[in-house]
């Protein structure tokens, strides 16, 4: 049914051990629509799936997937990709993939033909027949991708999924997560990354510290910003300044600050009568990254960054 909920939770809770792992998370995502998780490691977000997907329960809450109250229930029509990769060592990718479509209840003669167009198409042709122990981490990596998708769910989880990936085969999953929601399918990912939310994601969670921060679409998380104005003049002062904002920083020759909310109108028309002599002009919208700055704070987006950074050193 488009234009439904694919998945749809409220007030998640759980503790380990006393220790609380996520506290209050609301989540909402519509059919056939790619949904960001975002937070730092440790930020709740692999606990938030496992509730969200019914691997394990909330201590409180409530959650509804694909219509069921019960989600493990819908465990056919759902493709997960845990966090923790692995794949039998011995078996082909033709197999590794089939199996993984015998566990969702395809059969396999079915996920074997799947398995073996999905290779094909993608450059992996020569592998079908080959061992996972033969391939590199990035085309193990894709492999078990395509056996969280070979039953064609209709709702992908994938978590952390661009973590290990080389930049070409993160642009490759990109393109691979577009193109199974414009076949209306869900996908849902987690990642510490904000520029792939960023590109891909119409709705977005925040989590820090096991807290939601934000939960909404990525436009309205944006628009918590006033967009940026950047102005060069030809002539360094005159009484046009007075008109400037009081707390515009002049680097390097350039005012910014933020659009007044009177519009820019009539600041141009007293720089232009004032002789200001325009150079340079633009008015920026805030991206996911700023955005996060102001709704997480500066210090889980240190985290996020040094948590990409560790990865990228690995
Ligand atoms: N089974 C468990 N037993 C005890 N503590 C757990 C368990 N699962 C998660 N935690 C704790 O809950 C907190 C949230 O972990 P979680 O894995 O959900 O975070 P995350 O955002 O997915 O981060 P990462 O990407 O590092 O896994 C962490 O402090 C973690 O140590």
């Amino acid at each position: 049914m488009p234009g439904g909920v694919a998945i749809e939770a409220k007030g998640l809770f759980k503790a380990f051990d006393g220790k609380t792992a996520v506290d209050g998370v609301d989540i909402m995502v519509p059919e056939g629509t790619i949904y960001g998780i975002l937070g730092p490691n440790g930020a709740g977000k692999t606990t938030t799936i496992r509730m969200l997907l019914g691997i394990i329960d909330p201590d409180r809450g409530e959650r509804t997937l694909l219509g069921h109250d019960e989600p493990i229930e819908a465990a056919a029509i759902v493709g997960y990709l845990p966090e923790e990769r692995g794949l039998y060592p011995s078996m082909t990718a033709r197999e590794a993939i089939a199996f993984m479509g015998a566990l969702r209840g395809l059969p396999l003669e079915t996920g074997r033909k799947r398995a073996e167009g999905m290779l094909r198409d993608n450059g992996l042709g020569d592998y079908i027949h080959k061992p996972i122990k033969s391939l590199s981490k990035g085309m193990a990596q894709t492999v078990q991708l395509f056996g969280t998708i070979v039953h064609r769910p209709k709702l992908i989880v994938l978590d952390e999924p661009f973590s290990g990936l080389d930049a070409i085969n993160q642009g490759r999953l990109e393109s691979l997560i577009k193109a199974e929601a414009a076949d209306g399918t869900t996908v849902i990912f987690s990642t510490h990354v904000i520029a792939h939310a960023e590109r891909l994601c119409e709705r977005i969670a925040i989590i820090a510290g096991g807290k939601l921060r934000f939960e909404g679409k990525v436009s309205e998380a944006r628009d918590r910003l006033r967009p940026q104005v950047r102005l060069r003049t030809r002539a360094q002062d005159g009484p046009w300044r007075k008109a400037l904002p009081a707390d515009a920083v002049q680097t390097d020759g350039c005012f910014q600050f933020e659009l007044p909310r009177s519009g820019i109108e009539p600041l141009l028309k007293t720089l232009i009568e004032g002789g200001a002599g325009i150079e340079e002009l633009s008015i920026e919208r805030p991206g996911l990254h700023d955005a996060f700055v102001a709704i997480a704070g500066d210090a889980a987006a240190r985290e996020m960054k040094r948590d990409a950074g560790m990865e990228a050193a690995a």
